[in-house]
């Protein structure tokens, strides 16, 4: 490959488009592919060297299908930005990626990206972790910049979880700034949704290290700090009371949170592993509790030790 590649982006959404903004500025050839546009697939992922998937999680798999149907190079570089979890198997994004590709190396690419700040040309950082050095350091020059630094990462799977994890802690400091509850309920919820992420991420095969990066505690201090983020202002408009349909209705985007939640829930009782925020949030949004019910619940489990992953 020469320095300059081709870069096919799949999804025209808000992340899809950032990203695009962030290769062209490093003069790479950049295609973007949207359901609704003019260009086929096909058209847009010929010759790519780097085909770069920011869809929603609902629109992975019928994507990574359309794509088999292709005749895709096994030089060709998958990239996925998609921070959600499949339902039923709760397979991650990459893990799709990858058993649709068996032959192709496959990146993960998060962080903490409000893609309205990158828009705007505010500086950030994040993380592409691959199996493949190689591979994580092409996508690494790809979209490094003196506005957008790129750390390589060799944990795809704790990379991809704390990008996706994060979005249900996301929805809860939400409720929690839409209570009103304060600065200190705040960050003892986002340092307990840590240890919550660590505990079902480490027990999925990811280094306990990876989620005190950037795509974990940096992707928290990020969404949970920010009304930019659609899951937090999810949680908000919940702790102020709205009811899911009516958030949803005029969120007109993704927060993918809504549906992790679920995912979580299920795969926390298939391995036993104790999530008390997330099942919170869960019930929440499942319209089983309200928000002051769900902060009760939290305050009256059991005392026991900080440390108990
Ligand atoms: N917006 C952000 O700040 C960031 C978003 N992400 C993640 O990126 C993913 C996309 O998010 P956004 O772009 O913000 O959402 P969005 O709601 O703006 O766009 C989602 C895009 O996926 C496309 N899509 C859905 N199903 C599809 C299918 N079957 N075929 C083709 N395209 C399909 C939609 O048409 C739309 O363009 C989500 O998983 C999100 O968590 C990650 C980092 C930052
Ligand atoms: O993942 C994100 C920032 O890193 C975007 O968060 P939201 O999907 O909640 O807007």
């Amino acid at each position: 490959m020469t320095n300059q590649k081709t870069v096919a982006i799949l999804g025209a959404g808000a992340w899809g488009k950032a990203l695009a903004t962030l290769a062209q500025g490093n003069t790479h050839d950049v295609r973007i592919y949207s359901r609704r546009g003019s260009q086929t697939l096909a058209e847009t992922v010929e010759n790519a060297d780097i085909i770069l998937s920011a869809v929603s999680i609902k629109g992975v798999k019928n994507i990574v299908s359309q794509l088999n149907s292709l005749a895709i190079p096994t030089q060709t570089i998958f990239v996925t930005a998609t921070k959600g979890l499949e339902p039923q198997t709760t397979r991650t994004p990459s893990q799709i990626w990858q058993e649709g590709f068996p032959n192709n190396r496959v990146v993960v690419l998060c962080g903490p990206n409000l893609s309205k700040e990158i828009t705007q040309d505010l500086p950030a950082a994040t993380v592409v972790a691959s199996n493949s050095e190689s591979a994580a350091e092409s996508v690494q020059m790809v979209f490094n910049s003196t506005r957008f630094r790129v750390y390589t990462n060799s944990d795809p799977l704790g990379v991809e979880l704390g990008g996706t994890l994060k979005n249900v802690m996301a929805i809860a400091a939400g409720v929690c700034d839409g209570l009103q509850l304060g600065t200190n309920a705040k960050a003892a919820l986002m340092t307990r949704g840590l240890t919550e992420m660590v505990r079902i991420g480490v027990d999925w095969g990811a280094k306990l290290e990876t989620f005190y990066g950037l795509s974990g505690l940096g992707d928290i201090l990020a969404t949970c700090n920010s009304p930019l983020s659609r899951n937090y202002q999810v949680g908000y408009q919940l702790g102020q009371g709205k009811t899911l349909s009516e958030i949803l209705a005029q969120l007109n985007e993704t927060a993918e949170g809504v549906n992790t939640a679920e995912v979580l829930v299920q795969r926390a009782k298939q391995q036993n592993i104790s999530m008390p925020i997330t099942q919170g949030v869960y019930s929440l949004l499942k319209a089983e509790v309200t928000p002051r019910q769900a902060l009760l619940d939290l305050m009256k489990r059991d005392i026991k030790p900080e440390y108990n992953y």
